[in-house]
């Protein structure tokens, strides 16, 4: 079974392939750009970029806002996640935790998928700002990011390793079960 995801982002298209693909299900990337509101929850982004994707795109497909959350920022950037990694990056967000003994923060994803109605899968992981960049792999906050119960950060991890445990393969995980559960 083929589905279509709609993104800009590489990083997420292979986490998705790489979780989806053994379950016989292929994922295709479609670069359509759409508008991603500036609203107070990632919830909120997904429901308007499917009601502004339903009538442009003729097959099911599915989208995915996420973001990092920091606990001592007030869950800063959260939503604004992309347009800060733009602007200031990681050295602009480990200046802002300079000194901040706090360093808890979570990502979140949430995907919609669209086949005539929306459905809405969430995932979530908890960990810590690391106090300097480490890895390679993944994208975006990765090097700085580590996950709860671990020594090193996402990019430090394989992507099999990331998606066991992060946003994105949790919110994957309930999307591919949902599917099972409705496309018999
Ligand atoms: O280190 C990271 N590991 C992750 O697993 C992750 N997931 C999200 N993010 C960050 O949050 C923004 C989401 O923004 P976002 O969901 O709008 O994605 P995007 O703009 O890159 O692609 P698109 O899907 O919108 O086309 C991205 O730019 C990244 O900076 C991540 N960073
Ligand atoms: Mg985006």
């Amino acid at each position: 079974m083929k589905i279509f995801f709609i993104t800009s982002n590489p990083g997420k298209v292979k986490e998705a392939s790489s979780l989806l693909k053994p379950l016989g299900i292929e994922v295709e990337q479609l670069k359509f750009p759409y508008p991603e509101i500036q609203a107070d929850s990632l919830e909120e982004v997904v429901e308007f970029g499917i009601r502004w994707l339903k009538d442009k795109v003729s097959k099911p497909f599915f989208i995915e806002d996420s973001g990092l959350f920091i606990e001592a920022l007030e869950g800063f950037p959260g939503v604004y996640s992309a347009y800060v990694y733009r602007t200031i990056g990681l050295d602009g967000i480990l200046k802002l935790m300079e000194g901040i003994e706090n360093r808890r923060a979570y990502f979140k994803s949430v995907i919609g998928y669209y086949d005539g109605k929306v459905h809405i899968f969430v995932g979530k992981v908890y960990g810590k700002i690391s106090h300097e960049k480490k890895g390679t792999q993944g994208f975006g906050y990765d090097p700085i990011f580590v996950p709860d119960g671990y020594d090193k950060t996402f990019a430090e991890m394989t992507t099999e390793e990331k998606n066991a445990i992060s946003h994105r393969g949790k919110a994957l995980k309930e999307f591919h079960r949902w599917l099972k559960e409705n496309l018999k």
